[in-house]
C-alpha cells in the first residue's frame, strides 16, 4: 500500500533526500525537471510547436526554469519563458535557475502585471507559477492570470500540482485555478487528486519518481492509503488441496422485489465467482423462477411478509440491500438482522431504509461493511457540500461505529475503523452502468464468507471489481454488470 502524504510531508521528504542522500537543493529540483520533461516529451514530441512556460517565484517556479532551459536543450525551437515577478519572495533555487537561465539561449520576460501579458502565442501552457507552497486561495493578481491561462484555451501542463489547487483539504466549489490537461506530479499523487472536485482543475495526472527515499516516505504517518496490486497478492488466500464447500462459508444474500429481481441475480452470481462455498437469496417468491433457471448453485429462502430469518448465526456473511424496496415488511427484517448484532454488508435500500431510522445507525453491528455512494451517504449523516467534509465524516462514523463504510466513486473511499481511509484506484467509466454496486455487494459478501476480515473484504472486493472492469474495458466501450461478475473469477485467480 502506498502511502498518500501531505505537502508538508512531502516538504519533509524533500529535506530529508538533501540531508541524507548525495544530492544538493538544487540538484533535487535539476532531477525533478529532467523527470517532468521526460512525461511531457513523451506526450509532444513535436519540437516545432510554440511553449509557453509561466514561472511564479518559489521552487514551483524554479522548476519551471529548470525546465525551460531542459527543453531549449533538447531541440524544442519555441519555448519562451514568462518570469512573473509578482512577490519579492524569491527562493534560492528559483535565484540559480534564472541566472542559468540568464546564461542560455531561452527567450525570456519579466512580468510584472497580467496586463503586460500581450500576445502569448503558444500551443502549449506549463503552468510553472504556484505548486505545493499554496497557502490560501488565489486572489489578485495570481487570479487574474489563473483567469487569463484558462481564456487561452490551450493545453496546459501543470507542474506537481495546478496553480490555485489545494494539495489536500476542502477544494471550493468555485475553484478559480489553473484548469490544466494533465499534472505531472513529483513521487506521489497528490491527496486531492482522489476527489471528484479534482477534475476542475486536471484531467488527467502523470506520477514521476524524483529520487526520494521511499523507505522515509512509507514511515510517515497518515490517514490515506492507496491501494496497490501487492497488497491483494499479499491479502488473497489460496484454495487449499482437501477443503470442501463448508470450508468457504455460506454466504445470505437479502436481495430483490418484483421489479428488481435483477439485483438480487447479480449480487449473488457476483458471490458465487468470488468464491463463497454456499449461497442462499433471501427474495420474493416472484424471483423463484429467474433464479432457479439462471443461477443454480443459488438456493432459494422465499421472502414472505413475515419473514424471520431464525438462524443467522448459522451464515458466515449476510448482505442485505440490492433492489430489496422500501417497506414496513422489509424494515422489519432489516432491524431483526441488525439487533442480532452479527456482521452485516449493508447496501441500497437497505442503507435508505437506515437513514430513516436513526436509531438503528447506532446500532449497526460492529465490522459491519456499509457501501453508500454520495446520495445514500448523505441521506444517513446528513448534507455535505464537498468531498472532502464528506470522506471526513465518513472516518469519523467508521471509527465511532466501529465499521467498514465503503464511500463508493470513481476512487472508492474505504474507511476503517482504525481511521485509515484506504483510496482505491481501479475502475473505469466504462463501469457506470445499473448493476455494478449490486455485484460490489456480492464480492464483499463472498469475501466475508470466506472469512476475510471486513477490512480486507472490503479493500479486495473494491480493488477487484474496478480491475476486472479495467481488464474488460480495454476492448469495450461500456462492461455490463453479469459480465463482470462472471470475470472476478479469473481476475481473483490471476491476483491469488
Ligand atoms: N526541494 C524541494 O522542496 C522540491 C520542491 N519542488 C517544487 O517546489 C514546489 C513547492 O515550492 P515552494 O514551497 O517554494 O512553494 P511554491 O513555489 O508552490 O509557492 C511559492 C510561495 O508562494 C506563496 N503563496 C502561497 N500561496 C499563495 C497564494 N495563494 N497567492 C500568492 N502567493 C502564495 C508562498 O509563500 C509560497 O512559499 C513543489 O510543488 C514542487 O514543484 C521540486 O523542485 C522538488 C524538490
Amino acid at each position: 500500500m502506498q502511502k498518500l502524504l501531505t505537502s508538508v510531508q512531502m516538504r519533509k521528504a524533500d529535506e530529508h533526500a538533501i540531508a541524507n542522500l548525495p544530492i544538493a537543493s538544487i540538484d533535487l529540483m535539476e532531477k525533478a525537471a529532467r523527470s517532468f520533461v521526460q512525461s511531457f516529451l513523451r506526450d509532444e514530441f513535436d519540437a516545432s510547436k510554440k511553449i509557453a512556460v509561466f514561472c511564479g517565484n518559489g521552487n514551483n517556479g524554479g522548476d519551471g526554469l529548470a525546465i525551460a532551459h531542459l527543453l531549449c536543450n533538447n531541440g524544442c525551437e519555441n519555448v519562451k519563458v514568462y518570469i512573473l515577478n509578482f512577490s519579492d519572495k524569491k527562493s534560492k533555487d528559483f535565484l540559480i535557475n534564472l541566472q542559468r537561465l540568464d546564461e542560455s539561449r531561452c527567450r525570456k520576460t519579466v512580468v510584472n502585471s497580467v496586463a503586460e501579458l500581450k500576445n502569448v502565442k503558444a500551443d502549449i501552457i506549463i503552468d510553472a507559477i504556484l505548486g505545493s507552497g499554496l497557502n490560501k486561495p488565489l486572489e489578485g493578481k495570481y487570479a487574474e492570470l489563473a483567469g487569463y491561462i484558462n481564456n487561452l484555451n490551450k493545453k496546459v501542463y501543470a507542474v506537481d500540482v495546478p496553480t490555485g489547487f489545494p494539495a489536500e483539504g476542502k477544494i471550493r466549489a468555485d475553484y478559480n485555478g489553473v484548469k490544466a490537461y494533465k499534472t505531472i506530479c513529483f513521487q506521489r499523487p497528490k491527496i486531492n487528486f482522489f476527489f471528484p472536485e479534482s477534475a476542475m482543475a486536471t484531467e488527467t495526472y502523470e506520477v514521476v519518481a524524483i529520487g526520494l527515499d521511499e523507505n522515509f516516505i512509507q514511515k510517515q504517518e497518515t490517514d490515506f492509503l492507496l491501494t496497490e496490486e501487492a497488497d491483494i497478492h499479499h491479502i488473497l488466500k489460496p484454495r487449499k488441496l482437501f477443503s470442501h464447500k463448508g470450508t468457504y462459508g455460506h454466504a445470505l444474500i437479502v436481495s430483490g422485489n418484483t421489479n428488481t429481481m435483477g439485483a438480487a441475480l447479480l449480487a449473488s452470481k457476483a458471490c458465487l465467482h468470488t468464491g463463497a462455498g454456499l449461497i442462499t437469496a433471501c427474495i420474493p417468491p416472484s424471483g423463484l423462477i429467474a433464479l432457479n433457471t439462471t443461477l443454480p448453485e443459488v438456493m432459494a429462502l422465499p421472502r414472505e411478509e413475515f419473514t424471520r430469518i431464525e438462524n443467522p448465526a448459522k451464515f458466515q456473511a449476510i448482505a442485505i440491500g440490492p433492489g430489496l424496496g422500501i417497506s414496513i415488511e422489509n424494515e422489519r427484517l432489516l432491524e431483526r438482522l441488525i439487533l442480532s448484532n452479527q456482521p452485516l454488508v449493508i447496501d441500497a435500500d437497505a442503507l435508505n431504509m437506515l437513514a430513516e431510522r436513526p436509531d438503528l445507525i447506532e446500532r449497526i453491528p460492529a465490522k459491519s461493511i456499509i457501501t453508500p455512494h454520495m446520495k445514500e451517504f448523505d441521506r444517513l449523516f446528513g448534507d455535505h457540500d464537498s468531498w472532502w467534509d464528506r470522506v471526513i465524516t465518513a472516518k469519523f462514523q467508521a471509527e465511532k461505529l466501529k465499521i467498514v463504510i465503503v464511500l463508493k466513486n470513481q476512487f472508492t473511499f474505504i474507511c476503517l475503523p482504525d481511521g485509515k481511509i484506504y483510496i482505491n484506484s481501479t475502475g473505469n467509466p466504462a463501469m457506470a452502468q445499473g448493476g455494478m454496486g449490486d455485484v460490489l455487494t456480492g464480492v464483499i459478501v463472498g469475501f466475508l464468507a470466506q472469512k476475510y476480515s471486513s477490512e480486507d473484504a472490503a479493500i479486495l472486493a473494491c480493488y477487484l471489481h474496478g480491475k476486472t472492469g479495467d481488464e474488460l474495458a480495454t476492448e469495450r466501450i461500456v462492461v455490463n454488470a453479469a459480465l463482470l461478475a462472471e470475470q472476478i473469477a479469473v481476475e481473483i485467480k490471476r491476483l491469488a
